[in-house]
Protein backbone atom coordinates (compact mmCIF):
# COMPACT_ATOMS: atom_id res chain seq x y z
CA UNK A 1 0.00 0.00 0.00
CA UNK A 2 1.68 3.22 -1.00
CA UNK A 3 1.91 5.88 1.34
CA UNK A 4 0.01 9.08 1.94
CA UNK A 5 0.99 12.30 1.29
CA UNK A 6 0.37 12.79 4.52
CA UNK A 7 2.72 10.27 6.00
CA UNK A 8 5.30 10.91 3.81
CA UNK A 9 5.29 14.54 5.11
CA UNK A 10 5.31 13.69 8.68
CA UNK A 11 8.32 11.30 7.40
CA UNK A 12 10.09 14.28 6.37
CA UNK A 13 9.20 16.30 9.28
CA UNK A 14 10.59 13.09 11.89
CA UNK A 15 13.87 13.26 9.42
CA UNK A 16 13.79 16.77 9.80
CA UNK A 17 13.72 16.68 13.27
CA UNK A 18 16.89 14.31 12.87
CA UNK A 19 18.66 16.40 10.63
CA UNK A 20 18.44 19.67 13.34
CA UNK A 21 19.69 17.44 16.08
CA UNK A 22 23.01 16.43 14.11
CA UNK A 23 23.16 19.59 12.93
CA UNK A 24 23.48 21.10 16.00
CA UNK A 25 25.91 18.13 17.39
CA UNK A 26 27.78 19.65 14.40
CA UNK A 27 27.96 23.10 15.18
CA UNK A 28 28.96 21.76 19.03
CA UNK A 29 32.34 20.44 17.88
CA UNK A 30 33.41 23.01 15.50
CA UNK A 31 32.60 25.55 18.44
CA UNK A 32 34.98 23.25 20.74
CA UNK A 33 37.79 23.62 17.34
CA UNK A 34 36.94 27.14 17.67
CA UNK A 35 38.04 27.37 21.28
CA UNK A 36 41.31 25.24 20.57
CA UNK A 37 42.49 28.01 17.43
CA UNK A 38 41.87 30.42 19.87
CA UNK A 39 43.99 28.69 22.35
CA UNK A 40 46.41 28.46 19.63
CA UNK A 41 45.75 31.75 17.83
CA UNK A 42 45.48 29.74 14.52
CA UNK A 43 43.00 30.94 11.95
CA UNK A 44 39.68 30.36 11.95
CA UNK A 45 39.00 29.79 8.11
CA UNK A 46 41.07 26.13 6.66
CA UNK A 47 39.70 25.81 2.90
CA UNK A 48 41.84 22.35 2.48
CA UNK A 49 39.91 21.22 5.33
CA UNK A 50 36.79 22.37 3.96
CA UNK A 51 37.62 21.12 0.52
CA UNK A 52 38.71 17.95 2.37
CA UNK A 53 34.89 17.52 3.42
CA UNK A 54 33.25 18.43 0.92
CA UNK A 55 34.85 15.95 -1.35
CA UNK A 56 34.89 13.19 1.42
CA UNK A 57 30.86 13.65 1.48
CA UNK A 58 30.92 13.81 -2.76
CA UNK A 59 32.69 10.57 -3.01
CA UNK A 60 30.49 8.62 -0.38
CA UNK A 61 27.43 9.99 -1.97
CA UNK A 62 24.85 7.34 -2.20
CA UNK A 63 22.06 9.69 -4.32
CA UNK A 64 19.43 10.63 -4.90
CA UNK A 65 21.06 14.21 -3.95
CA UNK A 66 23.65 15.21 -6.53
CA UNK A 67 26.88 15.78 -6.05
CA UNK A 68 26.64 19.39 -7.02
CA UNK A 69 23.75 19.87 -4.66
CA UNK A 70 25.66 17.98 -1.81
CA UNK A 71 28.56 20.30 -2.11
CA UNK A 72 26.20 23.30 -1.93
CA UNK A 73 24.52 22.25 1.61
CA UNK A 74 27.94 21.48 2.80
CA UNK A 75 29.64 24.71 2.06
CA UNK A 76 26.16 26.49 3.97
CA UNK A 77 26.78 23.99 7.01
CA UNK A 78 30.28 25.16 7.55
CA UNK A 79 29.67 28.51 7.08
CA UNK A 80 27.34 28.56 10.08
CA UNK A 81 29.83 26.34 11.83
CA UNK A 82 32.27 29.14 11.05
CA UNK A 83 30.55 32.01 11.67
CA UNK A 84 29.82 30.13 15.34
CA UNK A 85 34.03 30.49 16.01
CA UNK A 86 33.61 34.23 14.78
CA UNK A 87 32.33 35.70 10.65
CA UNK A 88 34.38 36.01 8.37
CA UNK A 89 34.83 39.30 6.95
CA UNK A 90 35.02 39.35 3.68
CA UNK A 91 35.66 41.91 0.66
CA UNK A 92 34.87 41.85 -2.95
CA UNK A 93 33.85 44.59 -5.85
CA UNK A 94 29.96 45.62 -4.82
CA UNK A 95 27.48 47.13 -4.71
CA UNK A 96 25.05 44.28 -3.65
CA UNK A 97 24.16 41.78 -6.45
CA UNK A 98 27.29 41.89 -7.91
CA UNK A 99 28.87 38.40 -9.56
CA UNK A 100 31.81 38.74 -7.37
CA UNK A 101 28.88 38.91 -4.30
CA UNK A 102 27.38 35.80 -5.80
CA UNK A 103 31.53 34.02 -6.08
CA UNK A 104 31.64 35.41 -2.20
CA UNK A 105 29.14 33.71 -1.21
CA UNK A 106 29.46 30.76 -3.24
CA UNK A 107 32.59 30.38 -1.72
CA UNK A 108 32.13 31.19 1.81
CA UNK A 109 28.81 30.65 2.17
CA UNK A 110 26.12 33.42 3.43
CA UNK A 111 27.39 33.69 7.33
CA UNK A 112 29.64 36.19 6.30
CA UNK A 113 30.37 39.73 7.33
CA UNK A 114 30.35 41.49 3.75
CA UNK A 115 32.32 44.23 2.88
CA UNK A 116 31.40 45.81 -0.71
CA UNK A 117 34.46 47.67 -2.51
CA UNK A 118 34.06 50.21 -5.39
CA UNK A 119 37.02 48.72 -7.32
CA UNK A 120 39.14 45.96 -7.83
CA UNK A 121 42.00 47.78 -6.27
CA UNK A 122 40.07 48.45 -3.19
CA UNK A 123 39.62 45.13 -2.40
CA UNK A 124 42.93 44.49 -2.27
CA UNK A 125 44.02 47.50 -0.26
CA UNK A 126 40.83 47.01 2.48
CA UNK A 127 42.57 43.22 2.58
CA UNK A 128 46.27 44.35 2.73
CA UNK A 129 44.74 46.52 5.28
CA UNK A 130 42.96 44.53 7.37
CA UNK A 131 39.82 45.72 6.82
CA UNK A 132 38.33 42.73 5.84
CA UNK A 133 40.42 39.37 6.40
CA UNK A 134 39.72 37.74 2.80
CA UNK A 135 39.14 39.68 -0.80
CA UNK A 136 37.50 38.27 -3.66
CA UNK A 137 38.80 39.22 -6.91
CA UNK A 138 37.93 38.29 -10.42
CA UNK A 139 40.50 36.89 -12.23
CA UNK A 140 39.55 35.73 -16.14
CA UNK A 141 36.21 35.56 -18.19
CA UNK A 142 35.55 32.43 -20.42
CA UNK A 143 34.44 34.77 -23.29
CA UNK A 144 36.63 38.09 -22.20
CA UNK A 145 39.97 36.96 -21.11
CA UNK A 146 41.96 38.00 -18.35
CA UNK A 147 40.89 39.98 -15.69
CA UNK A 148 44.32 42.69 -16.07
CA UNK A 149 43.70 44.74 -13.05
CA UNK A 150 43.17 42.03 -10.93
CA UNK A 151 46.47 40.24 -12.64
CA UNK A 152 48.44 43.45 -12.23
CA UNK A 153 48.02 44.06 -8.62
CA UNK A 154 48.70 40.89 -7.54
CA UNK A 155 52.38 41.88 -8.89
CA UNK A 156 52.74 44.13 -6.17
CA UNK A 157 50.96 43.19 -3.16
CA UNK A 158 51.49 41.36 0.01
CA UNK A 159 48.37 39.42 -0.32
CA UNK A 160 48.65 35.50 -1.28
CA UNK A 161 45.99 33.29 -3.18
CA UNK A 162 44.29 30.92 -0.84
CA UNK A 163 41.46 29.89 -2.70
CA UNK A 164 39.76 29.74 -5.72
CA UNK A 165 35.90 29.88 -6.99
CA UNK A 166 34.21 29.78 -10.56
CA UNK A 167 30.72 31.14 -11.38
CA UNK A 168 28.41 30.56 -14.52
CA UNK A 169 27.69 34.09 -15.48
CA UNK A 170 24.03 34.38 -16.14
CA UNK A 171 22.82 37.79 -17.16
CA UNK A 172 18.83 38.91 -17.22
CA UNK A 173 16.65 41.52 -18.20
CA UNK A 174 15.54 43.44 -15.18
CA UNK A 175 12.69 45.92 -15.45
CA UNK A 176 9.70 47.22 -13.11
CA UNK A 177 7.54 45.28 -15.23
CA UNK A 178 8.23 41.51 -16.74
CA UNK A 179 7.70 42.11 -20.37
CA UNK A 180 9.78 44.18 -23.41
CA UNK A 181 7.34 46.64 -24.16
CA UNK A 182 8.14 49.85 -23.95
CA UNK A 183 11.73 49.70 -22.59
CA UNK A 184 13.77 53.28 -24.02
CA UNK A 185 17.12 52.17 -22.83
CA UNK A 186 19.64 49.20 -21.14
CA UNK A 187 21.80 50.62 -18.04
CA UNK A 188 24.80 48.32 -17.51
CA UNK A 189 28.01 47.61 -17.45
CA UNK A 190 30.18 48.17 -21.10
CA UNK A 191 31.17 44.06 -20.44
CA UNK A 192 27.35 42.94 -19.71
CA UNK A 193 26.49 45.03 -22.96
CA UNK A 194 29.11 43.16 -24.82
CA UNK A 195 28.17 40.06 -23.31
CA UNK A 196 24.51 40.19 -24.78
CA UNK A 197 24.81 42.21 -28.29
CA UNK A 198 23.31 39.41 -30.11
CA UNK A 199 19.92 39.09 -27.91
CA UNK A 200 20.02 42.77 -27.46
CA UNK A 201 20.45 42.97 -31.72
CA UNK A 202 17.43 40.52 -31.97
CA UNK A 203 14.96 41.31 -29.04
CA UNK A 204 15.47 45.10 -28.70
CA UNK A 205 17.12 46.51 -31.85
CA UNK A 206 16.48 49.52 -31.98
CA UNK A 207 16.83 50.81 -27.82
CA UNK A 208 19.16 53.17 -26.46
CA UNK A 209 22.30 51.07 -24.69
CA UNK A 210 23.87 53.36 -21.89
CA UNK A 211 27.14 52.46 -20.11
CA UNK A 212 27.12 52.64 -16.08
CA UNK A 213 29.71 51.51 -13.38
CA UNK A 214 28.22 48.25 -12.85
CA UNK A 215 25.24 46.10 -13.29
CA UNK A 216 23.80 46.71 -9.89
CA UNK A 217 24.29 50.39 -10.77
CA UNK A 218 22.39 49.83 -13.57
CA UNK A 219 19.30 47.71 -11.59
CA UNK A 220 19.07 50.41 -8.74
CA UNK A 221 18.21 53.00 -11.83
CA UNK A 222 16.28 50.36 -13.35
CA UNK A 223 14.49 50.51 -10.07
CA UNK A 224 13.68 53.96 -10.40
CA UNK A 225 12.40 54.38 -14.18
CA UNK A 226 9.32 52.71 -16.06
CA UNK A 227 11.27 52.97 -19.50
CA UNK A 228 14.55 51.61 -18.27
CA UNK A 229 16.37 48.04 -18.36
CA UNK A 230 19.27 46.59 -16.40
CA UNK A 231 21.44 43.87 -17.54
CA UNK A 232 22.31 41.89 -13.54
CA UNK A 233 22.29 38.48 -11.77
CA UNK A 234 19.00 36.98 -10.13
CA UNK A 235 20.42 38.45 -6.96
CA UNK A 236 20.29 41.89 -8.13
CA UNK A 237 16.44 41.58 -8.99
CA UNK A 238 15.68 40.19 -5.62
CA UNK A 239 17.98 43.30 -4.52
CA UNK A 240 15.93 45.79 -6.18
CA UNK A 241 12.50 44.69 -6.45
CA UNK A 242 13.05 44.13 -10.01
CA UNK A 243 10.96 41.23 -12.42
CA UNK A 244 12.96 39.48 -14.97
CA UNK A 245 11.63 40.30 -18.30
CA UNK A 246 14.05 37.89 -19.86
CA UNK A 247 16.03 35.08 -17.95
CA UNK A 248 19.75 34.48 -19.50
CA UNK A 249 20.52 36.72 -22.26
CA UNK A 250 24.17 36.50 -22.66
CA UNK A 251 25.29 35.05 -26.06
CA UNK A 252 27.33 32.18 -24.87
CA UNK A 253 25.17 30.16 -22.38
CA UNK A 254 28.61 28.74 -20.61
CA UNK A 255 29.73 32.45 -20.04
CA UNK A 256 31.80 32.00 -16.61
CA UNK A 257 34.42 33.97 -14.73
CA UNK A 258 37.01 32.61 -12.29
CA UNK A 259 37.58 34.40 -8.93
CA UNK A 260 40.39 34.21 -6.34
CA UNK A 261 40.44 34.28 -2.57
CA UNK A 262 42.99 36.60 -1.37
CA UNK A 263 44.66 37.33 2.12
CA UNK A 264 47.51 38.18 3.95
CA UNK A 265 50.06 35.42 5.08
CA UNK A 266 49.26 36.09 8.60
CA UNK A 267 45.81 35.52 7.91
CA UNK A 268 46.05 32.58 6.57
CA UNK A 269 49.68 30.65 5.68
CA UNK A 270 49.49 28.61 2.46
CA UNK A 271 46.68 25.93 2.95
CA UNK A 272 48.23 21.79 3.21
CA UNK A 273 47.14 20.04 0.44
CA UNK A 274 43.74 18.72 0.02
CA UNK A 275 44.13 16.66 -2.75
CA UNK A 276 43.63 18.15 -5.13
CA UNK A 277 45.60 21.40 -5.42
CA UNK A 278 47.02 24.13 -7.96
CA UNK A 279 50.30 26.73 -7.36
CA UNK A 280 50.00 29.99 -9.43
CA UNK A 281 53.08 32.05 -10.13
CA UNK A 282 54.20 35.30 -11.37
CA UNK A 283 57.52 34.88 -13.11
CA UNK A 284 59.48 36.45 -15.73
CA UNK A 285 62.68 35.08 -18.01
CA UNK A 286 65.68 37.31 -19.10
CA UNK A 287 64.98 38.17 -22.52
CA UNK A 288 67.49 36.16 -25.03
CA UNK A 289 65.84 33.23 -27.21
CA UNK A 290 64.26 30.25 -25.84
CA UNK A 291 63.95 31.50 -22.42
CA UNK A 292 60.20 30.97 -22.48
CA UNK A 293 60.94 27.59 -24.02
CA UNK A 294 63.44 27.06 -21.08
CA UNK A 295 60.94 27.32 -17.96
CA UNK A 296 58.59 24.83 -19.38
CA UNK A 297 61.50 22.37 -19.43
CA UNK A 298 61.38 21.40 -15.57
CA UNK A 299 57.76 20.92 -15.39
CA UNK A 300 57.75 18.30 -18.18
CA UNK A 301 60.90 16.92 -16.94
CA UNK A 302 59.14 16.44 -13.14
CA UNK A 303 55.66 15.43 -14.80
CA UNK A 304 53.94 18.52 -13.84
CA UNK A 305 50.64 19.89 -15.56
CA UNK A 306 50.32 23.40 -16.26
CA UNK A 307 46.88 24.54 -16.40
CA UNK A 308 47.46 28.13 -17.18
CA UNK A 309 50.01 30.22 -19.02
CA UNK A 310 49.20 34.20 -19.17
CA UNK A 311 51.13 37.36 -19.91
CA UNK A 312 51.39 40.89 -19.34
CA UNK A 313 53.25 43.04 -20.73
CA UNK A 314 56.48 44.13 -18.18
CA UNK A 315 55.74 48.28 -18.72
CA UNK A 316 59.31 48.30 -19.22
CA UNK A 317 59.32 49.40 -22.73
CA UNK A 318 61.47 46.58 -23.70
CA UNK A 319 58.54 44.27 -24.62
CA UNK A 320 59.43 42.21 -21.62
CA UNK A 321 56.73 40.39 -20.16
CA UNK A 322 55.16 38.35 -16.70
CA UNK A 323 53.98 35.04 -17.01
CA UNK A 324 51.30 34.12 -14.72
CA UNK A 325 51.49 30.22 -14.41
CA UNK A 326 48.98 27.91 -12.41
CA UNK A 327 50.63 23.83 -12.04
CA UNK A 328 48.53 21.08 -10.67
CA UNK A 329 49.55 19.73 -7.45
CA UNK A 330 50.92 20.62 -3.75
CA UNK A 331 54.54 22.22 -3.15
CA UNK A 332 54.84 19.31 -0.55
CA UNK A 333 54.66 16.49 -2.97
CA UNK A 334 58.16 16.14 -4.30
CA UNK A 335 57.82 16.24 -7.96
CA UNK A 336 56.21 19.42 -7.86
CA UNK A 337 58.78 21.23 -5.26
CA UNK A 338 61.83 19.68 -7.64
CA UNK A 339 60.01 21.37 -10.88
CA UNK A 340 59.46 24.52 -8.80
CA UNK A 341 62.92 24.55 -7.93
CA UNK A 342 64.22 24.05 -11.08
CA UNK A 343 61.76 26.86 -12.83
CA UNK A 344 62.79 29.33 -9.92
CA UNK A 345 66.62 28.94 -11.19
CA UNK A 346 65.66 29.95 -14.83
CA UNK A 347 63.84 33.06 -13.34
CA UNK A 348 65.04 36.83 -13.37
CA UNK A 349 61.86 37.25 -11.70
CA UNK A 350 59.85 34.45 -9.21
CA UNK A 351 56.53 34.96 -7.30
CA UNK A 352 54.46 32.16 -5.62
CA UNK A 353 51.29 34.13 -5.88
CA UNK A 354 49.61 30.82 -3.71
CA UNK A 355 48.83 27.18 -3.02
CA UNK A 356 45.40 26.48 -2.95
CA UNK A 357 42.30 23.38 -3.09
CA UNK A 358 40.79 23.92 -6.68
CA UNK A 359 37.86 25.37 -6.86
CA UNK A 360 34.56 24.25 -8.25
C1 LIG B 1 35.53 23.24 12.32
C2 LIG B 1 36.59 23.80 11.74
O1 LIG B 1 36.62 25.16 11.35
C3 LIG B 1 36.09 25.65 10.13
C4 LIG B 1 34.82 24.96 9.82
C5 LIG B 1 34.83 23.72 9.21
C6 LIG B 1 33.61 22.83 9.24
O2 LIG B 1 32.53 23.31 9.58
O3 LIG B 1 33.76 21.62 8.94
C7 LIG B 1 36.00 23.30 8.56
C8 LIG B 1 37.12 24.08 8.49
C9 LIG B 1 37.17 25.45 9.06
O4 LIG B 1 37.04 26.38 8.01
C10 LIG B 1 37.84 23.03 11.50
O5 LIG B 1 38.91 23.64 11.27
O6 LIG B 1 37.80 21.79 11.53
Amino acid sequence: MPKTLSELRAGIDQVDRELLALLNRRAALANEVGEIKRAEGSPVFRPEREAQVINGLQSANPGPLKDRNVAHIWREIMSACRALEAPQRVAYLGPAGTFSEAAALQFFGSSIEHVPCVSIDEVFRATAAGTAEYGVVPVENSTEGVVARSLDLFLGSPLHIVGETSLLVRHNLLRQSNSLEGVQAVLAHPQALAQCQGWLNNHLPDVERRAVSSNAEGARLAAGNPAWAGIASDRAATEFGLHIAAHAIQDDAFNRTRFAVVCLPQTLAAPEASGKDCVSLIVSVPNRPGAVHDILVPLKHHGVSMTRFESRPARSGQWEYYFYIDLQGHPSQPHVAAALKDLQSLCAFYKVLGTYPLGE
